[in-house]
């Protein structure tokens, strides 16, 4: 017979399965190679991977975090940048997408100029102004400040950021600084984020956003189409 100290603790177990959250799908969109699945890692799990290979379609990973007393769960959605990887994909990318991360490569300034056809895909797919997004410059720790005009400038970011309606953020998920730096100093007089400011950024964000609820109605190409709203909250609650 089970004890009464085995049943409270397995009701307490339904409880914490029955606690629920609020899921989003962020998607997280770039150039081949410009450390997309690094990044993932670094924002769920808070490392880097010691190996990666190139993503085929699509990999998961979630972060659970704790925004002003409520929990939300990011489904980070980490893309493949690679096209014969993602050509059958794209579609199920976009599909109730809550927040865009765009990242490129500070070093790679093709990765940069290649943030546009990203931006397109995004408006070819329906992903509208209402939706959060997020630029963040990665690899801050090969910068070289004596090679600059190989690297992407954060004013040339922030003004592409700006016209583009995005937060910015510089960061490395090899190396990323314990706390947010304005650099003057030691890291050649630019700004630095730590991982966690941005993955809480856009938590905040997020948090802020849904109450709108993107549920009831979306202006898409200038129509307006009502959504369904039951199905729409349904798809945003689950269990953490
Ligand atoms: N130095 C440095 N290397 C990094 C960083 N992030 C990723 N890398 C390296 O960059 C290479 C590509 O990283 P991935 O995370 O696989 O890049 P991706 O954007 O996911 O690539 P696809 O899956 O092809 O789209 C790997 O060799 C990583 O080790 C970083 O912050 N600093």
């Amino acid at each position: 017979m089970e004890s009464s100290l085995e049943f409270s603790s397995s009701l307490g177990s339904v409880s914490s399965l029955l606690s629920r959250c609020r899921t989003f799908k962020v998607l997280v969109i770039g150039d081949s190679g410009v450390g997309k699945t690094c990044l993932t890692h670094r924002l769920s799990a808070g490392q880097f991977p010691s190996r990666v290979e190139a993503t085929i379609g699509v990999d998961f990973r979630e972060r659970l975090l704790d925004v002003d007393g409520e929990k939300l769960k990011l489904q980070l959605w980490d893309t493949a940048g690679q096209e014969r990887f993602r050509k059958s994909m794209v579609q199920h990318y976009y599909r109730n997408v809550h927040a865009v991360l765009f990242i490129y490569d500070v070093t790679c300034p093709v990765s940069f100029t290649g943030l546009s056809s990203w931006v397109e895909e995004c408006r070819q797919n329906s992903v509208g102004q209402e939706i959060p997004r997020f630029l963040v410059g990665n690899k801050s720790d090969l910068r070289d400040p004596s090679r600059k005009e190989y690297q992407v400038s954060q004013e040339q970011a922030v003004s592409f950021a700006k016209a583009n309606g995005m937060m910015f953020f510089e960061t490395s998920a090899k190396n990323p600084p314990i706390k947010r730096v304005n650099g003057q100093r030691g890291n050649g007089g630019y700004q630095q984020d730590n991982v966690e400011d941005i993955v809480f950024a856009v938590g905040a964000k997020l948090k802020r956003q849904r109450k709108h609820s993107a549920a009831n109605a979306l202006v898409n190409n200038g129509s307006f189409k009502v959504m369904n709203k039951k199905r729409t909250e349904k798809e945003l609650w689950t269990c953490c």
